[in-house]
């Protein structure tokens, strides 16, 4: 059984009686922690699975974390299923699960807030003003509450990946960042818990949009440059008229910045990822993937 814990004691408590019993000495025995938003997939399990091969102890977070959500996004309305989540989390024997309030985490008096001013110019972080300070505190508190050996992160969010990795380095966590590699649909489709807000139908057609990145990165030879490459790519997209792409990035895989516009084709290894508004029936929702050069 998970051991559910809803407080920051008990969620230490509960990482020092797990050290206890284990056969290691106390000082020996490995946490690996995934951070979520819930509303759990495949791609959550396989960085619990992960997390279960890099350590002793497996803690997993549920929070949906408000300060980086901005006013006209989707906070009220993120899906929510603990009694699920907690399912699928023992079906992969998860050893610890941490479900905090708002009000634990940010208590009135609340007033410190972690900033990677670098992720201000990644185009992600444009996009959402504020995301990226919002993530780097709650993971800074998460880190702090768990104090991990191995931190499990999905690639999916290329930039959260960027930004978590810097704020750890910067503020010298003793953790390990360890991104794994994105999680699909058969159709190629991210796994996402935001695809729940479109029908089956929708996700099919948004299948479409990692197809399509997948075609130009195997064409880079077509186009003269870089803006050329992102034109064409966004026509292909936006054919279909439920879709608006936000923005397409070439980036550098570590900074997350812009690759120059006179080295084209893009390197190996630098990212190409972007953020597209798919208009469902019953919603706009925004999607986001990313592949490698
Ligand atoms: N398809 C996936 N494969 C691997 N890891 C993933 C995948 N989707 C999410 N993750 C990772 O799981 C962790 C928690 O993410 P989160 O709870 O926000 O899920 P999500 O599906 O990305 O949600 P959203 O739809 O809101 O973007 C993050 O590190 C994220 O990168
Ligand atoms: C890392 C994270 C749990 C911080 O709230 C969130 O951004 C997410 O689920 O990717
Ligand atoms: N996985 C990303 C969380 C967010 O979009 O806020």
């Amino acid at each position: 059984m998970v051991i559910i814990c809803k407080d920051i004691q008990s969620v230490r408590e509960a990482i020092h009686k797990k050290k206890l019993e284990n056969d290691k000495p106390y000082y020996e025995v490995k946490v690996s922690f995934v951070p979520t938003m819930g509303y759990l997939h495949q791609g959550h399990l396989s960085l619990v699975s992960r997390a279960k091969q890099e350590g002793d102890i497996s803690v997993v977070s549920i929070f949906v974390n408000p300060t980086q959500f901005n006013a006209n996004e989707d906070l009220s309305t993120y899906p929510v299923d603990i009694e699920n989540d907690t399912r699928l989390l023992e079906s992969v024997q998860t050893d610890i699960l941490f479900l905090p309030t708002p009000q634990l985490m940010y208590p009135n008096e609340y007033s410190t807030y972690v900033s990677v001013d670098s992720m201000d110019q990644v185009l992600e972080g444009k996009a959402r003003p504020g995301h990226f300070r919002g993530v780097a505190t709650v993971v800074s508190k998460l880190l702090n509450i768990v104090q991990p050996h191995s931190l499990l992160i999905g690639q999916k969010d290329a930039m959260q990946c960027i930004c978590i990795r810097r704020l750890v380095e910067d503020l010298n966590f003793n953790t390990k960042v360890i991104v794994c590699d994105t999680v699909r649909e058969d159709n190629g489709l991210a796994k996402s818990s935001r695809n729940s807000y479109l029908s089956q139908e929708e996700q099919k057609q948004a299948s479409l949009i990692n197809e399509t990145m997948n075609q130009f990165k195997n064409n880079t030879q077509s186009f003269n440059n870089r803006t050329e490459f992102i034109d064409a790519l966004t026509k292909e997209i936006e054919k279909n008229p439920l879709m608006k792409v936000e923005y397409i990035s070439i980036a550098s895989q570590s900074t997350g910045l812009e690759i120059n516009d006179d080295i084209y084709p893009p390197p190996p290894l630098s990212n190409l990822s972007l953020a597209v508004f798919f208009q469902g029936e019953k919603r706009k929702t925004r999607l986001i993937d990313v592949i490698l050069f």
